[in-house]
């Protein structure tokens, strides 16, 4: 059984099917991508499994259990995470206090209402994990809201993972940085695989070097359909998927490079 699968899920806006009759299967320890151009679909899609959006149709299930008509923090509890583009850290709490709240909230739907507690030995040594983690320790006192881009979507993701969920969703999380931070950003994420290689994770992700090296599958979705799914390899060789992109050169970041040395 997979880890999540999804099967003929429907979403429409008016006369729009954003999401029209997907099926897609991510396996425990996958580190699964989702692409294709602007509109495509990938945002809704992700939506829909976080439960932020009602879905019109289909089944969605995560280690067995049907999600579909779960609220988001149901879903979280059954072992979803999704970081959110650091609108989830705190910017005027330390990077500590910030994982400390994380981990305090472990078993809770919400960690909105803590107080921080650093007077526990157990609580610091996991906040402290999760820290070493996202190569965060040295900006333990740092106030995360001066942190650089790259670092604030590390303590994200840290957040993220606290709770030890089966499934992450990774929403653009080389959005909004330079190559030094998307390259820190693709080691973050491999290392993750490496510590935790029962956890899977879907990623969204525009650029396609760091899809190619991460994924070990890549699902392409066009108008709202399903158009391809496959290795790497597989995906850049396909002439439909091809197709697509051709149209999109011009727009850089969506084009199909050439396979990396050492891809999946
Ligand atoms: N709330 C909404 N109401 C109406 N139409 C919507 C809504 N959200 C998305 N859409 C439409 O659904 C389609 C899919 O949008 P979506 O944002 O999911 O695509 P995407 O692949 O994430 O695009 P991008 O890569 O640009 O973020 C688009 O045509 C979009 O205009």
């Amino acid at each position: 059984m997979s880890l999540l699968s999804i099967q003929n899920l429907v979403k429409r806006f008016g006369a729009l099917t954003a999401t029209d009759h997907v099926s897609l299967a991510v396996e425990r320890g996958q580190i699964h991508a989702l692409i294709g151009p602007n509109g495509a679909g990938k945002s809704t899609l992700v939506h829909l499994i976080s439960g932020l959006l009602p879905a019109d149709g289909g089944s969605l299930t995560l280690d067995g259990t049907e999600l579909i008509h779960l609220a988001p923090h149901q879903r979280v509890a059954a072992g979803l995470a999704r970081c959110f583009q650091i609108t989830s850290i705190f910017p005027q709490l330390t990077v500590a206090e910030n994982l400390l709240l994380a981990v305090q909230a472990q078993g809770r739907n919400s960690f909105r209402s803590f107080h921080v507690r650093d007077d526990d030995p157990a609580l610091l040594q996991q906040a402290w994990a999760l820290a070493q983690r996202v190569q965060l320790q040295g900006r333990w006192n740092d106030v995360a809201g001066t942190l650089p881009h790259g670092a604030q979507r590390k303590l994200d993701v840290a957040l993220a993972i606290a709770a030890q969920p089966k499934l992450l969703l990774l929403d653009e999380p080389m959005a909004g940085m330079g190559p030094v931070e998307s390259s820190e950003m693709v080691a973050l994420i491999q290392q993750l695989r490496a510590s935790s290689p029962d956890m899977a994770i879907l990623l969204i992700e525009h650029d396609m070097d760091a899809v190619f090296q991460l994924a070990d599958c890549i699902t392409v979705l066009v108008y709202g359909k399903v158009l391809a799914q496959g290795s790497a390899a597989q995906i850049q060789a396909d002439p439909r998927v091809q197709a697509v992109y051709l149209g999109q050169e011009d727009e850089g970041d969506a084009s199909i490079p050439e396979a990396q040395e050492g891809a999946a």
